[in-house]
């Protein structure tokens, strides 16, 4: 895992750092832009001109070394603009200053009042304000903004689009650089995640500046991403005499007579997850297609639910294509109040127990939900914005002690003891009905393998992206639910064969 930090723990790692290790405050900004620069020229290949528009903090500081270091390159139509619209600058800005002035690049300096010069170069690339953005922006920087959102073609940002706050509730923040990529230091703000952030930047690239991994792993943060290791070190490799008895039995309770596909999507992508045995538990009108469709997969009837609380399952998925009906609602109530393996609600059985929601008090500890955003709203309440629902997903996990999934680009995995693990796998590719269905078919057979519930949920949303991932690398720009759970061994190969 790796921590992401909010502006203030960057601050700190970043003063750690220049404290812990042989590196200065403006040498550390040497790398940044240098790092910075790496990236821009894999990404521009064709040497465009640039404008570099510098405020007079860091990172502005980080423009004029950029500057630099572009026409170091042979960059040879470079243009800074120095944002002068107060007194304060900081010490590495002035350092960097002095040292562009010796270099025979082209530098205005912005004062305000004064007509903005106009914008001809094929890209902007924005180093006004930084991590260090404390408030919304108001005149004469919101008018600057506005300008180049209007006038260029093309604007990169250096480490977080200006204006836009590193993490927190982004409404009240209207003014912000759209960005066509950001090029941002050592991790990804945590703005980045939440879908408001879509319309400031298209595409952030992570650049590693050696900030002091020892110290930023041992800060207490609320979000962390998933990383190959994690999934290394958990995923099991099968054993040589293991047997189907080894992976567990898994059912699915799920289906209805217009949504059969929803479990026999889930049931299919728990059959290639690796379950030792599935059984779907299905309206009998679904008997023919799932006998059809999967050869492999076991049919328990409707009328036999007191079954699942037997012990004769090994884990449980409720809730795809389930419907929402009295006779569920009331088959649920009762289901929920029994002795369960290991769960995982998702879909209709979400909303079942957002209607009655003193079901949420039967669930077990450890249970997995796995709602996407409306489904979360109805559960928890509505949120205006992501921040919101995100830190409201952390409470209900860690008082409730279950595991919530709340899907989306990015899903966040809340964890009972407070953690938010934030999966990056994943593609606009796999936008299309049926994907959620899958992940709960994924997480019921993890669960059946005796996976831990916080490892079953951190494995599957990261398995079920990375399928998604793999076929958009074969250039799939549209993934139909049943062809990622072909991939699905695949993923599963690649990261347990290497441990
Ligand atoms: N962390 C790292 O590891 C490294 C970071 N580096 C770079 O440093 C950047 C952070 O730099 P930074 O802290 O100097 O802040 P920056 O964003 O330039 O802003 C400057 C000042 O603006 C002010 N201000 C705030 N909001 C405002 C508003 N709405 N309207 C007007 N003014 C406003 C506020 O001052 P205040 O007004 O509060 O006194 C603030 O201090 C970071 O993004 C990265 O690029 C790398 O160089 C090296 C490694
Ligand atoms: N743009 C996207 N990028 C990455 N993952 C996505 C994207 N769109 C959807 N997904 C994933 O697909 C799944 C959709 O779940 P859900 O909305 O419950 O689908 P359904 O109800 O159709 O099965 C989630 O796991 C989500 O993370
Ligand atoms: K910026």
């Amino acid at each position: 895992m790796q921590n992401l930090l909010t502006a203030s723990q960057i601050r700190e790692v970043d003063a750690y750092t220049i404290i812990n290790e042989p590196v200065s405050s403006i040498d550390l900004m040497e790398r940044a832009a240098e790092a910075f620069v790496n990236k821009f020229v894999s990404l521009y290949t064709d040497r465009p001109s640039v404008i570099i528009c510098c405020g007079t903090g860091n990172n502005g500081g980080d423009g004029l070394a950029i500057a630099r270091l572009l026409f170091e390159r042979g960059y040879t139509n470079i243009v800074v603009w120095i944002v002068r619209y107060n007194n304060k600058k900081t010490d590495d800005f002035e350092v960097n200053y002095k040292r562009l002035l010796t270099y025979s690049i082209q530098v205005q300096e912005l004062f305000p009042a004064e007509q903005l010069p106009s914008i001809t170069a094929d890209v902007v690339i924005d180093a006004l304000f930084g991590s260090g953005l404390n408030k919304p922006l108001i005149d004469p920087w919101r008018s600057l903004v506005r300008y180049i959102n209007k006038e260029a073609k093309v604007v990169v940002s250096v480490d977080i689009p200006t204006g836009m706050p590193a993490e927190g509730n982004m409404e009240t923040f209207e003014n912000v650089i759209i960005a066509q990529d950001v090029i941002t230091f050592q991790a990804p703000k945590i703005s980045f995640l939440f879908p408001e952030s879509g319309k400031f930047l298209k595409r952030f690239h992570v650049v590693d500046i050696g900030l002091h991994q020892g110290f930023m792993a041992s800060l207490d943060t609320e979000f962390c991403s998933i990383m190959n290791d994690d999934i290394r070190s958990r995923l099991k490799v099968r054993e040589n005499f293991s047997h189907k008895g080894t992976y567990g039995h898994a059912c699915i309770l799920a289906g209805n007579e217009h949504t059969m596909g929803a479990a026999l999507l889930s049931a299919e992508a728990c059959l290639y997850t690796g379950a030792g045995l599935t059984t779907v538990c299905i309206p009998s009108s679904g008997l023919s297609a799932l006998n059809t469709r999967l050869p492999e997969v076991m049919a328990l009837d409707r009328s036999k639910l007191s079954e699942l609380g037997t012990g004769k399952y090994k884990s449980l998925g409720i809730g795809p294509g389930l419907g929402t009906g009295e006779e569920i609602r009331g088959c649920l109530s009762e289901l929920l109040a029994d002795d369960l393996p290991p769960l995982v609600l998702d879909a209709d059985a979400l909303n079942v127990v957002a209607a009655n929601k003193n079901l949420l008090t039967l669930l077990k500890a450890e249970t997995i939900l796995t709602p996407h955003m409306k489904e979360f709203d109805r559960l928890f309440g509505h949120s205006d914005h992501w921040w919101d629902r995100v830190i409201k997903a952390r409470t209900e996990a860690s008082r409730r002690k279950l595991i919530i999934v709340l899907k989306n680009r990015y899903t966040f995995v809340a964890l009972p003891d407070g953690k938010i693990w934030v999966n990056f796998t994943g593609n606009p590719a796999m936008a299309s009905g049926g994907m959620g269905d899958v992940l709960t078919g994924i997480l019921v057979a993890l669960l059946a393998q005796g996976y831990k519930a916080a490892d079953a949920a951190i494995l599957g949303v990261f398995i079920h992206g990375k399928a998604g991932d793999l076929l958009a690398a074969e250039g799939m720009g549209v993934i139909p639910a049943s062809c990622l759970i072909k991939k699905i061994p695949n993923v599963i190969e690649d990261f347990s064969s290497s441990i």
